[in-house]
């Protein structure tokens, strides 16, 4: 930790892993001070957060949320645009931001804060995947970039004190999701409601929802591979239930080294904001250690057939070039599509699966050029869906 309190920029303030972060800045306030909070329309939870943190300043990058949360509250500034969130991110009473927002929004404030030699901790999966070629290389010291997606943190957390050289390969573990034990017929039948229940971790809906179609699994060996500077062939999913066990890393003397926890975001927000040390999270009783006699776990393969979403990224981290982006957009379009009812669970890789079969430009050689992929990928999945016709169900919205 560089200094006492550390002070925090936290973007995605008022989601699930946001939530956690401010737990465990709650549980030790002469660690971490809360000094900008980042969220995009929720101003009510915003007002919240401000009375209670006391921050210097927040953030809502909705311009209409940001004008309500004015009139809520005159105890600190308001802010809303994308050089008012660079402002923040490079500010010089801030130590250390978590990027916890969800989509792409973040990507430039990503690195803004990387060249101003911020310590960053990284929770938003879709920045690396879409960007990472113009990110990884601004990291500038071996501990200023944190993962906090939790295989990726418990894989970080391995590979402390190692050479990497040493790595044969690692393993991120899946839930398997709510249908872990489904077959294809029963799978046709799914509801948002039913993917939404993710039998482990309490998360907002777009990563529930990946999770259950082991997207997420897929997308995380992407973000694994720029994060960790790995081979797609390296990096491995394996379906662990219960997610005792977040990452294995396999070293060439045949070593397996793996963290295992309670699944609690909590823990991985600890262990990035502590580093180089670590918390004694007992100040947070509803964190039960593990206890090694009553651990039981097993390992198997994920099933590809069943979930093709997880062959469709594997296959975007192999290729690389313009598909990890084109994933990332059509996936969040068609994820958004069945949150609304305009198509099936089933559905979703197959509309994945054609934006990426139908494309063929070249690999982006700029940011700006994957975030034009990107928006192909949700523009070309948006077309798919409106052609296969709405399926004139009723329709409700997810939205936050
Ligand atoms: N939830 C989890 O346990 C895990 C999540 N992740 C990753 O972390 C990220 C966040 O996930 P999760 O917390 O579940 O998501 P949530 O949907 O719960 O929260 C998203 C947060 O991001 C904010 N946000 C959305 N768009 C913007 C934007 N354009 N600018 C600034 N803030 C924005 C939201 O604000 P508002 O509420 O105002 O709309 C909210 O605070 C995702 O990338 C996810 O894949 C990784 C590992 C675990
Ligand atoms: C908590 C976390 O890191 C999520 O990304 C989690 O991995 C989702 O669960 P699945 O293992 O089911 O994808
Ligand atoms: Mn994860």
């Amino acid at each position: 930790m560089s200094k006492n309190p550390c002070h925090i920029a936290l973007i995605g303030a008022t989601g699930s892993v946001g939530s956690s972060v401010l737990d465990i800045c709650r549980a030790f306030p002469e660690k971490f001070k809360i000094i900008f909070l980042v969220a995009h329309r929720n101003a009510l939870k915003m007002n919240d957060l401000i009375h209670e943190f006391h921050p210097i300043g927040a953030a809502l990058t909705d311009r209409e949320a940001a004008s309500i949360l004015r009139t809520l509250q005159s105890e600190v500034s308001v802010y809303e645009t994308d050089d008012d969130l660079e402002y923040i991110v490079t500010h010089p009473e801030i130590d250390h931001v978590v990027f916890a927002s969800s989509g792409t929004a973040a990507i430039k404030a990503l690195q803004k804060a990387l060249l101003a030699d911020k310590n960053v901790s990284l929770a938003n999966k879709e920045s690396i995947v879409v960007a990472a070629p113009w990110v990884m290389p601004l990291v500038r010291r071996t501990d200023q970039l944190r993962p906090l997606d939790s295989e990726h943190n418990a894989i970080w957390q391995c590979l402390q004190g190692e050479d990497k050289e040493t790595v044969e390969e690692i393993y991120l573990t899946a839930s398997g999701g709510p249908f872990r034990t489904y077959d294809q017929k029963a799978l046709r039948h799914v509801t948002p409601e039913m993917a939404l229940a993710h039998p482990v971790w309490d998360m907002g809906y777009k990563v529930s929802i990946d999770s259950a179609t082991l997207m997420n699994k897929g997308i995380e060996i992407i973000e694994a591979m720029y994060l960790f500077d790995l081979e797609h062939t390296q990096v491995k999913a394996v379906i662990c239930p219960g997610s005792i066990v977040h990452g294995i890393v396999r070293f060439t003397d045949g070593t397996l080294k793996m963290a295992a926890s309670t699944p609690d975001m909590r823990l991985a927000a600890a262990t990035a904001l502590s580093y180089p040390g670590r918390l004694r999270l007992s100040a947070l009783p509803q964190i039960m250690p593990l206890s090694v006699h009553s651990l039981t776990v097993q390992f198997y393969p994920p099933d590809e057939k069943l979930f093709p979403c997880l062959a469709l990224a594997k296959e975007a981290a192999r290729k690389k070039g313009p598909y990890p982006s084109l994933l990332v957009g059509a996936d969040e379009v068609a994820v958004d599509a069945f949150l609304r009812r305009e198509i099936s669970f089933t559905q979703i890789s197959l509309v994945i699966e054609q934006v990426l079969s139908s494309y063929n430009d070249n690999a982006p050689q700029t940011l700006e050029e994957s975030l034009i992929i990107l928006e192909r990928g949700r523009e070309r999945a948006r077309a798919l869906i409106r052609s296969a016709g709405r399926c004139g169900k009723e329709r409700k919205s997810y939205d936050r």
